[in-house]
């Protein structure tokens, strides 16, 4: 379906209409992060479900909350809990909030993610920082930007090569090294699949030959409509297994220990976004 410039503009109107912070810093939290929108400060938040024209959360492990509040006295809105094409939203539901951020006059979009990891260096508990994706639904065609162009956002054919800022991905690293966690800490390509199945093995197997370093089922739609309407983005990935690519491999993967590696982490990941926001010019 097709969303109109005015419903943006009419959330975006709701919103500021109910709480006096004005973000320019957006977070996505991924599966098992959310606990990075408590850290906010003097929050104001919004269940999605009373949010005028928000998508309704159907994850376990996805509260389903936006909350506004102060980071290191910057301001700041969390998604707590994201929207995924597996749930059966279009990918023009998923990524709403995005243009209502960047009428409220957000610029930076922070979106982490967990992920499987393909890459042999890349253990369950490892950070990836991602410094490009591969959107496989969008090289077929499930795209957000599908349908008429809204130049208000951004040209009909945006440009996508260096949509993860190299700015903020080398301050990033800096940050890791100083916190003492960069051995946890390495750069990556990042899929995104459209699940809700895992990967079969003959798949992880053409994933790895094609240079993916982990693999997800959201971000890429989200990063996409943020780079069309002109965001700053920065994506991390929070690796909660690895992806079986052999047949002689009896492991299998589930939800279950995807949230449980969230939690096992989630303090680092907290603090790493947390010193980014604290230190990035805005
Ligand atoms: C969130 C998440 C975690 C994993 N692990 C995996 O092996 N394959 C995936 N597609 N995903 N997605």
């Amino acid at each position: 379906e097709h969303i109109s410039h005015d419903e943006y503009q009419k959330t975006a109107d709701w919103l500021r209409s109910h709480t006096k912070h004005r973000p320019l810093v957006a977070i996505i939290c991924g599966s098992g992060l959310g606990m990075l929108a408590d850290t906010l400060k003097c929050q104001d938040s919004f269940d999605y479900s009373d949010i005028p024209g928000f998508p309704q959360s159907t994850v376990q492990g996805h509260a389903g909350r936006l909350v506004f509040g102060e980071l290191k006295g910057k301001s700041c809105v969390c998604m707590q809990g994201r929207f995924h094409m597996y749930e059966g939203h279009s990918l023009i539901k998923t990524t709403f909030p995005i243009r209502v951020f960047k009428l409220m006059g957000v610029e930076t979009l922070i979106v982490t993610n967990a992920a499987g990891s393909l890459a042999d260096g890349l253990q369950p508990g490892d950070i990836m920082i991602i410094k490009d994706h591969i959107n496989f639904p969008g090289l077929v065609g499930l795209n957000p930007l599908c349908g008429p162009n809204d130049e208000k956002f951004g040209p009909r054919f945006p440009a996508m090569s260096g949509c993860y800022d190299k700015g903020l991905r080398s301050l990033m690293m800096e940050i890791a090294k100083q916190m003492g966690v960069a051995g946890l800490v390495q750069e990556g390509v990042y899929a995104m699949v459209g699940g809700p199945n895992f990967e079969t093995i003959a798949e992880a197997k053409l994933l790895h030959r094609l240079g993916v370093d982990a693999v997800g089922m959201s971000t890429a739609p989200e990063v996409v409509v943020a780079t069309h309407c002109g965001l700053r983005v920065f994506g991390l990935s929070l690796i909660t297994n690895k992806v079986v690519k052999s047949y002689e491999d009896s492991e299998s993967v589930n939800h279950e220990g995807v949230l449980e590696v969230g939690r096992l982490r989630s303090q680092t990941v907290q603090q790493l976004v947390t010193e980014l926001i604290s230190t990035m010019e805005i």
